[in-house]
């Protein structure tokens, strides 16, 4: 067993600690601590892998990440164009400055150019405890190039490994730690895991992701008691650079949170993949092997029609809410009467779904959506976070007692629009503060659509426009009829109406919104003579 090696505990007691130690810095300087994870490694000018992978991995998986550059290295998609190891004593000095002041629970090393830089790496872990070390022996980039030297394997061998609660080589690394073995099979890569843990590190996972004639992506873990055989799909991409220094930044970050070791592997492993099913289409450099998207923003195939501008309040103009009740009743399929819609001039469109299954809702969010995009209309989903999530729609619409918009806004991201329902010029400011884009106000005249709904008349509509700091739109009641009185009246912050009947409980979709168009149109004229 491991000697010497930073001490894991087990998670209940570092929960216990992480709440004492947050009420201690909570009593000293108001604030609470967040899980910190230290990379100490080189940086990539290609962002793919080293210190960048390592942000961009903590980032994703809300821990922090401060840094230590070993070596500033030239690279990009094609390979290693040149290294510039920094000066041990400057590496030293800024381990000094993060570990005497920060409180970091977890030290990830990636690249460490020399013995000097291991040695003085050690002598830091000596003066400040950690929690756990995570050692990710980086030696040759997949393109080949040297990245520490084979000077360095006793080093590692002798006095790094013993320090670490987990070691992470691939398969060349792991065969170069052993002296160089052959390493070709699952079977191969057990025998090397145990020799390796031999070696001191409490855990070890060999890598496979350069494992050949493998179709899966075969990771060995193994504890000095069990060995795990960790498979996931292998994911047909060339953006694999920089897949082991992210794992091993995912594991640190999961073990800050205070994860057991192996649920920490599982869920880095999980993650990685997830990363590159959701990147394997992106296309960044002109080299072999290109980077991935670890913010799993880049989502493939719905860049291209993704909207260009952010939420603009002129949008709310002819805002059209579905029903799916009135479009059945006539005959119609949703995705038809949007289309019809969009193209008599809705600016907006809100999917209000109150009885379908699940499934289905989203099956229909996906069709509206294709349709919404390729008119650059956006389209909102009523109440339902989750079928915009999982559709990608531009946002929701919530009422009062669904979910609240500084929730959703937590859950949906800074692009998405919120928009919510408001009678009182309390719940118009706590929809500001919670992160709305516009708010929907009324029901300005009776409706059928909502029962039991109090209507706050055009007088409750002025007060509540007249407080709001967001751009509002009126609902409620509002047909050909009326549209023209509401915009007429000029009510500050009022960008448009919103409306269902009007136009989906009439035989003929296209000609009711062509017809509260024209006449939206002429009323917004009028008000500007
Ligand atoms: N094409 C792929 N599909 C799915 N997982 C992969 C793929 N390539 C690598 N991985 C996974 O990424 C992690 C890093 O592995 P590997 O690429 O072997 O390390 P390194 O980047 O250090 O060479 C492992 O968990 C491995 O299984
Ligand atoms: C600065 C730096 N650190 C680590 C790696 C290894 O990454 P990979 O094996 O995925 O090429 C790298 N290429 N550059
Ligand atoms: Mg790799």
């Amino acid at each position: 067993m491991a000697s010497g090696g930073v001490i894991l505990s087990n998670s209940f007691s570092f929960y216990q600690k992480r709440i004492v130690m947050s009420s201690r810095m909570q009593e000293k300087n108001g604030g609470a601590s967040i899980p910190h994870v230290l990379s100490v490694a080189g940086s990539d000018s290609g962002a793919g892998a080293g210190i960048q992978a390592d942000l961009k991995a903590c980032a994703a998986r809300g821990v922090y990440c401060s840094t230590v550059i070993t070596s500033v290295t030239a690279q990009n998609t094609v390979g290693v164009q040149a290294v510039h190891a920094v000066p041990e004593d400057f590496v030293a000095q800024q381990l000094k400055s993060v570990l005497s002041d920060m409180q970091v629970d977890v030290v990830k090393t990636g690249m460490l150019p020399s013995v000097g830089v291991v040695k003085v790496l050690l002598q830091s872990l000596t003066e400040f405890s950690v929690r756990a070390l995570v050692v990710d022996p980086v030696m040759v980039s997949t393109s080949g190039d040297v990245l520490a030297g084979p000077s360095i394997l006793s080093t590692f061998r002798e006095e790094l490994l013993p320090m670490a609660n987990i070691v992470t080589p691939n398969i060349k690394e792991a065969s170069a730690l052993l002296g160089g073995i052959r390493l070709e099979t699952v079977a191969d890569m057990r025998n090397a895991a145990e020799l390796l843990h031999a070696l001191g590190p409490r855990n070890v996972l060999v890598k496979g992701g350069d494992l050949p004639d493998s179709l899966d992506a075969v990771d060995i873990f193994f504890n000095g008691e069990h060995f795990y055989e960790l498979r996931s799909s292998r994911i047909k991409t060339r953006n694999t650079h920089g897949t082991g220094c992210t794992l091993a930044s995912c594991i640190a970050a999961e073990l800050a949170k205070g994860s057991p070791m192996l649920t920490a592997v599982r869920v880095a492993k999980r993650y990685v993949e997830t990363a590159l099913e959701y990147s394997k289409d992106i296309l960044i450099g002109n080299g072999i092997q290109g980077p991935f998207d670890h913010l799993l923003r880049l989502k493939s195939g719905s860049q291209s029609f993704h909207r260009k501008d952010a939420f603009n309040p002129s949008d709310l103009f002819l805002y059209a809410v579905t029903d799916s009740g009135m479009n059945k009743k006539w005959g119609r399929s949703m995705v038809d009467a949007v289309a019809a819609a969009i193209q008599g001039g809705a600016t907006i469109v809100q999917l209000r779904e109150k009885d379908a299954e699940t499934r289905d809702f989203l099956e229909t969010a996906k069709s509206c959506l294709a349709v919404c995009r390729s008119h650059g209309v956006p389209l909102l989903i009523n109440d339902r976070v989750d079928i915009a999530l999982a559709s990608d729609a531009d946002g929701v619409h919530v009422g009062q007692s669904d979910m609240p918009a500084s929730v959703a806004r937590t859950l949906l991201g800074p692009e998405k629009i919120i928009g919510v329902s408001c009678k009182t010029i309390e719940q118009a400011q706590q929809a500001w503060i919670g992160g709305a884009d516009y708010i929907g106000s009324g029901g300005v005249y009776s409706t059928n659509t909502k029962a039991n709904n109090p209507t706050i008349g055009l007088d409750g509509l002025k007060t509540v426009c007249s407080a709001s700091k967001l751009p509002v739109v009126a609902i409620g009641g509002i047909n050909a009829s009326n549209a023209g009185t509401v915009m007429e009246m000029g009510l500050p912050n009022l960008k448009g109406v919103a409306v269902v009947s009007a136009l989906f409980d009439r035989e003929n979709v296209l000609a009711e919104t062509k017809k509260l168009h024209a006449l939206l149109m002429e009323a917004s004229s009028s008000k500007m003579q």
